[in-house]
C-alpha cells in the first residue's frame, strides 16, 4: 500500500533539491558524518523543503518547525511510519514490530505501555531517583571528573536501570551495561540507512549466507538483544512470583499483561527499547550542557549566581526549586538548541501521497526534520550560532514567553521530535536535565584547563563523535568544587542518600 502513483498531481511540482546522479542520485553527495551540517546548507540553498533521491529512494528534508509542525504533526495519520530496512526486516521479522508499523494494534499497544511507564503523572513519581543518582554523579564527578563521560552514562542508564527493572547500576564498567552499550551502538548503526548496503540494494538479500556474511551479525546482535531484555524481563518476573520486585517497569507490565495485547517477547521489547533510547540520548544533552559551560563562563556565573539566591548556599538545588530558577530551564533548553541531541532527526515515513504548499510528497518518502536547520532559523532564533540562554529568558527575543514560573521548558519542544512519534520518554529527559543543570552549577566551577604554559586550553567548538546520538568527543577542561563547604554539602547528601536508598540491600556493596 505504500507504492506511490509516482504521478505528480497537477499543480503540484516536486521540491527544489541538488541535482542527482543516474541511478543512485544524491548518494555520494551526502556525507557519511554529520549529514545534518551539509542539509543546513542545501536548506539556505533550496528552502525549507527540498528533495533528495537515494538509490530509488525518496528522502525530504523539513528544515522549519513552521513545516515540521504542519506535516509531521498535523498531518500524523500520513506521515508516522518508519522506513522498514530491507535488512532488519527481513531477518529480525515479527520483532520489530512494536515500533514499526503505525496502524498495527501492536505499535498502538506499544505506544499505549510507553505512556503509561513515562507520562508525567508517572515521571514525577522517579523524581526521588533522579535525585539519588544525581547525587551519586556529583560525588564522583567531583573526585574524578575526567571520567565525566562514564558518570554521565552511570546516571543516565543507572536511573532507568532503577525505575525499569529495580537493579542498581554500580559503576560505569557494569558488565550488563557494557553489553547494553556495545548492543546499542550495534544497533545504532544497524538502524541508520545505508550502515547495510542491502538496504540500498536489496538484492543482495538473496544471496546465500556463506556470501552475506552481514546476515550473520545481524541474526547475532538480535539474538543478544532479544536475550539482554528477556533476561532482565525473567528476573523480575521471578521476582514477582516469589513476591519481592520492587515498583519497576518490567512489573507494571507484568502485573498488568492483560491490558495490553502483546507477546511476551514484545512487552520485553518494549521496556528494553525504553533503555535503549533513554541512556545515551540524556549523557549526550549532558556532555554538550559541560562544554556550552567551559566556553561561555559568563553563561555559568549567571546561572550560578541565581541558584545561589534561590537555593542559598547550605543545600542542594530539589525539583521544588524548579520553577523558581528560569534560568537553569533556559539554559538546558538553549543547549539542545545549540547542539541538539538528535541532530538530524529521527525520519518518518509518508504512507499517502500529499501535495504541500504546491509540492508533491509520493507515498514511501522518508521526512527528515533536520533539528540542526530548524534550530538555526533566524526568524526565530535571531544570532543562531551564539549559545545565548537569554532568548528564552527577555521578552524582546521571538522565543520568550510568560510565564517565566513555567516557560522555558521542553514539553513540545522539537529537540523531542513530532507527533505520533514524539519522544514518550520526554518528561523524564526534561526532569533529568534540569535537575542536572542545577545541581552541577550549584555544587562546580566548570573551566577551561589552564597549560603548563600558562595558556589556557582551547575547547573545540564543534569536534563532535559521528553516530546517532550527537556528543563532544572527549575535551579537556577543570570541574572542581566551588567550594570546601559545598562539598561537604553533596557528601553528606551522598552518604544520607546511600543511607535511604531504597534498593539498599540490592545493591550488593
Ligand atoms: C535529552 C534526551 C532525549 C532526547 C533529545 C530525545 C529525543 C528523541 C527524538 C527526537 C525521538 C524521535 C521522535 C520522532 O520520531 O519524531 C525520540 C524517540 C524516542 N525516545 Fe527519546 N529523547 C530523549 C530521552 C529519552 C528518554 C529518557 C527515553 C525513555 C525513558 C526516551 C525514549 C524514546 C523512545 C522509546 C523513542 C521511540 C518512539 C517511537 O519511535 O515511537 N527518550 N526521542
Amino acid at each position: 500500500h505504500l507504492k506511490s502513483k509516482q504521478k505528480v498531481p497537477q499543480g503540484a511540482k516536486l521540491p527544489p533539491g541538488p541535482a542527482g546522479k543516474p541511478l543512485i542520485g544524491n548518494l555520494l553527495d551526502i556525507p557519511p558524518a554529520h549529514s545534518w551540517l551539509r542539509f543546513k546548507e542545501w536548506a539556505d540553498q533550496y528552502g525549507p523543503l527540498f528533495r533528495l533521491s537515494l538509490a530509488g529512494r525518496e528522502h525530504y528534508v523539513v528544515s522549519t518547525e513552521k513545516v515540521a509542525n504542519a506535516l509531521l504533526r498535523e498531518r500524523g495519520n500520513i506521515y508516522s511510519s518508519r522506513e522498514q530496512l530491507p535488512a532488519a526486516v527481513k531477518l529480525l521479522g515479527d520483532s520489530l514490530r512494536p515500533l514499526f508499523y503505525p496502524h498495527d494494534d501492536t505499535f498502538r499497544q506499544s505506544r499505549r505501555l510507553m505512556h503509561r511507564l513515562c507520562k508525567e503523572g508517572a515521571a514525577i513519581t522517579y523524581q526521588s531517583t533522579q535525585i539519588l543518582e544525581s547525587t551519586r554523579l556529583l560525588y564522583d564527578l567531583i573526585r574524578n571528573p575526567e571520567d565525566y563521560e562514564g558518570w554521565l552514562m552511570r546516571y543516565s542508564s543507572g536511573l532507568i536501570f532503577r525505575v525499569g527493572f529495580g537493579k542498581v547500576m554500580k559503576d560505569n564498567d557494569d558488565p550488563l551495561l557494557k553489553r547494553l552499550f556495545a548492543e546499542n551502538h550495534q544497533l545504532e548503526r544497524v538502524a541508520s540507512p545505508g550502515a547495510y548496503l542491502v538496504d540500498t540494494f536489496p538484492i543482495l538479500m538473496n544471496l546465500p549466507d556463506w556470501l552475506a556474511p552481514f546476515k550473520r551479525e545481524l541474526k547475532a546482535l538480535h539474538v543478544e538483544e532479544q536475550d539482554i531484555f528477556f533476561g532482565l524481563h525473567e528476573d523480575v518476573r521471578r521476582e514477582v512470583q516469589q513476591g519481592t520486585a520492587p515498583d519497576c517497569w518490567q512489573k507494571t507490565y507484568i502485573e498488568h499483561a492483560e491490558e495490553y495485547k502483546l507477546t511476551t517477547a514484545h512487552g520485553a521489547y518494549v521496556v528494553g527499547t525504553l533503555f535503549e533510547a533513554g541512556a545515551g540520548t540524556t549523557a549526550a544533552a549532558m556532555m554538550s550542557w559541560l562544554l556550552c559551560m567551559a566556553l561561555h563562563p559568563d553563561e555559568l556565573r549567571k546561572l550560578q549566581q541565581q541558584l545561589d539566591e534561590v537555593v542559598g548556599n547550605d543545600r542542594l538545588p530539589t525539583f521544588d526549586d524548579l520553577p523558581n530558577l528560569p534560568r537553569v530551564r533556559a539554559v538546558a533548553k538553549e543547549t539542545l538548541r545549540w547542539r541538539p541531541v538528535t541532530a538530524g532527526g529521527v525520519p518518518h515515513l509518508s504512507e499517502k501521497d500529499d501535495v504541500y504548499d504546491g509540492m508533491f510528497i509520493p507515498a514511501g518518502t522518508n521526512v527528515h526534520a533536520n533539528q540542526w536547520a530548524i534550530h538555526r532559523e533566524e526568524a526565530l532564533y535571531p544570532d543562531p550560532e551564539t549559545f545565548k540562554p537569554d532568548r528564552w529568558l527577555e521578552p524582546k527575543y521571538p522565543t520568550y514567553r510568560e510565564p517565566l514560573t513555567q516557560y522555558p521548558n521542553l514539553q513540545n519542544y522539537s529537540s523531542f521530535g513530532f507527533g505520533r512519534r514524539i519522544c514518550p520518554g520526554m518528561h523524564i529527559a526534561e526532569r533529568s536535565l534540569n535537575i542536572l543543570v542545577a545541581r552541577i552549577a550549584w555544587a562546580c566551577d566548570i573551566k577551561k584547563k589552564t597549560g603548563s604554559d600558562g595558556k589556557q586550553v582551547e575547547v573545540p567548538l564543534y569536534d563532535y563523535v559521528s553516530g546517532f546520538n550527537v556528543q563532544p568527543k572527549w575535551f579537556a577542561f577543570d570541574l572542581s568544587a566551588r567550594s570546601e563547604e559545598r562539598w561537604q554539602v553533596v557528601k553528606e547528601a551522598y552518604e544520607w542518600e546511600m543511607e535511604h536508598d531504597p534498593l539498599k540491600d540490592r545493591r550488593g556493596w
